[in-house]
Formats: C-alpha cells, sequence, structure tokens
C-alpha cells in the first residue's frame, strides 16, 4: 500500500541546547489544508520546534520532512523555496524599508525577469518590476496596508506590522505558513479581525497553516487540531474540545500559573 504522504512530517525530532531537551522526540503530521495550532506554557519549546521547521536549527535527533522531502540540513531561505514561510514571535521587519518593499523583497524571488535583465536594465525588467509592484500592491490589498505603502515599516503600529509580516510571508507563495504568535499585542478587535483573515487567506491561497498562540480564544476559534508542548514534550493532540478538557493539559497550564 502506498504511504500516505504529509505536507509536514516530524518524526521524532529533538533539540538540545547543552543539557536541555528544549524539544524531546517530537512527531506531528499535518495534511494539505490543515490549520493546526501549536500550544503549550513558557519555555514548553514552541519557537524551537519552529526553528527546527525552518532550518534555524537542525534537529539533534529525528527527521523533518516537507512533502515527503527532508529539510534537514537546509538553509532557511531554501526551506522557503521548499514551500515553507514564516512570521516571527518578534517581529522582523525591515523597518527602514517601506511597506511595499517588504513585501517586494519576498516576492522577488518568484519572479521571472532574470538578474542578467535587471543589471542590464532590459525591458524584461522594467515589466517584471511593474509586475512585482502590482502583485505586492494586491498583497497589501487583503492586508489592508495598500493605503500605507510608502511609509517606512517601523512607523506603522504594532497590529499592522504584524499584518505586514503575513503579508510579506504570503508573498513568498508558501504551501506551509507557519505564524509565530500572530496575534501577540494586538487588541480583541484585532484578534478577532486577524482570526477571519487567517481563515481567509487559507482557503484563497490554499494554505496549510501551522499557528502558535498564547490567545486561546483564537486557537480554540480557528484551529481543528491543536498540538500541545511542555517542557519540549508533545503531551497532546486532538480537536479544541478534546484540548480543553485534556487534564495533562489543564495541568501543565495550572503548573505555569502555580
Ligand atoms: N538558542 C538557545 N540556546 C539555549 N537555550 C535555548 C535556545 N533557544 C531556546 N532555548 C531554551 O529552550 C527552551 C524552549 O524555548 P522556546 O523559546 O522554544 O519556548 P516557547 O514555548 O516558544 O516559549 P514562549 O511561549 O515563552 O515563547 C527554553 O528553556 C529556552 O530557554
Amino acid at each position: 500500500m502506498a504511504q500516505q504522504t504529509f505536507l509536514l512530517d516530524v518524526q521524532n525530532a529533538s533539540r538540545t541546547f547543552g543539557g536541555l531537551k528544549a524539544v524531546s522526540d517530537v512527531s506531528m503530521q499535518i495534511r494539505k489544508g490543515e490549520l493546526v495550532g501549536l500550544i503549550g506554557p513558557n519555555g514548553a519549546g514552541k519557537t524551537t520546534l519552529f526553528n527546527l521547521l525552518t532550518g534555524v536549527y537542525e534537529p539533534s535527533e529525528g527527521r523533518i520532512l516537507l512533502n515527503g522531502v527532508s529539510v534537514g540540513g537546509s538553509k532557511p531561505y531554501q526551506i522557503t523555496q521548499k514551500g515553507a514561510a514564516r512570521t516571527f514571535q518578534n517581529i522582523r521587519l525591515f523597518g527602514n524599508l517601506s511597506v511595499l518593499d517588504n513585501v517586494k523583497i519576498a516576492y522577488h524571488q518568484h519572479s521571472k525577469h532574470s538578474v542578467f535583465s535587471s543589471v542590464l536594465r532590459l525591458p524584461s525588467h522594467f515589466r517584471g518590476e511593474a509586475e512585482m509592484t502590482e502583485k505586492a500592491v494586491e498583497f497589501l490589498k487583503i492586508f489592508k496596508l495598500d493605503g500605507k505603502k510608502d511609509e517606512l515599516a517601523k512607523n506603522l503600529p504594532y497590529g499592522e506590522q504584524r499584518r505586514l509580516e503575513i503579508a510579506r510571508a504570503l508573498a513568498a507563495r508558501p504551501q506551509l505558513l507557519l505564524l509565530d504568535e500572530p496575534a501577540a499585542g494586538m487588541n480583541p478587535q484585532e484578534t478577532h479581525d486577524l482570526m477571519n483573515l487567517i481563515q481567509w487567506i487559507r482557503q484563497e491561497f490554499d494554505l496549510t497553516i501551522l499557528l502558535i498562540e498564547h490567545d486561546m480564544s483564537l486557537v480554540m476559534g480557528v484551529c481543528e487540531r491543536i498540538y500541545v508542548l511542555d517542557r519540549g514534550m508533545l503531551i497532546a493532540e486532538g480537536t479544541p474540545n478534546e484540548i480543553k478538557n485534556n487534564p495533562k493539559v489543564i495541568e501543565a497550564y495550572l503548573g505555569q500559573e502555580a
């Protein structure tokens, strides 16, 4: 029987820093089109797992397959080319570039015009450049940022910077979009709008999404499945309802508050 290929297949991945096992023997399988949450108390290993998925760190043990192909040892930009793009917990925009240029940078790798035509300023370069600007503006429209395209990214309010980061990740045309705390610092209205936006872009761009989020209303409201990490280990996986009522999960979160 043919083996099922998952879009993302994490097989017994671990990552140690000195004596600390930040991610310990984690396995997770995500099918194309799913919207999955990754939660856990502070220091559980969520960002470290994202860093393994995106080539920031290599797993100390285990394998990570994207579309059935191992991404072990790939650099972050190579993983982006293989179809996974991310946002960061601490926003990482090019603050001194315009909002438009932040998106164009991501779009650049998908542009058809060659470096050769750019250097020689051939007509195809200008056509390519105009096309890229047009596409970038389309992405900005989705995130209601087109009116601010010429502002410096660093001058946007926090919630808009978060949206711009997602627009930039999306412009890289990923199959898998990894969002690290997309609602952090947003007010309830912004969070609510973001939930709708995440669901909309998933449909529109045929995306698979994995998101880390502390805002439980967002996680429980949009995710179909949730993985829970605690002290580097996967302690639960299930639907939002299953996770809400899972004693191990409740205990992990109560431990955090104690
Ligand atoms: N580069 C590193 N060097 C040493 N320790 C690290 C490194 N990166 C992460 N850690 C440690 O690994 C553990 C997991 O951290 P991580 O940031 O992945 O957790 P998290 O679940 O994302 O936490 P939070 O919700 O607070 O962002 C923590 O104890 C952290 O201090």
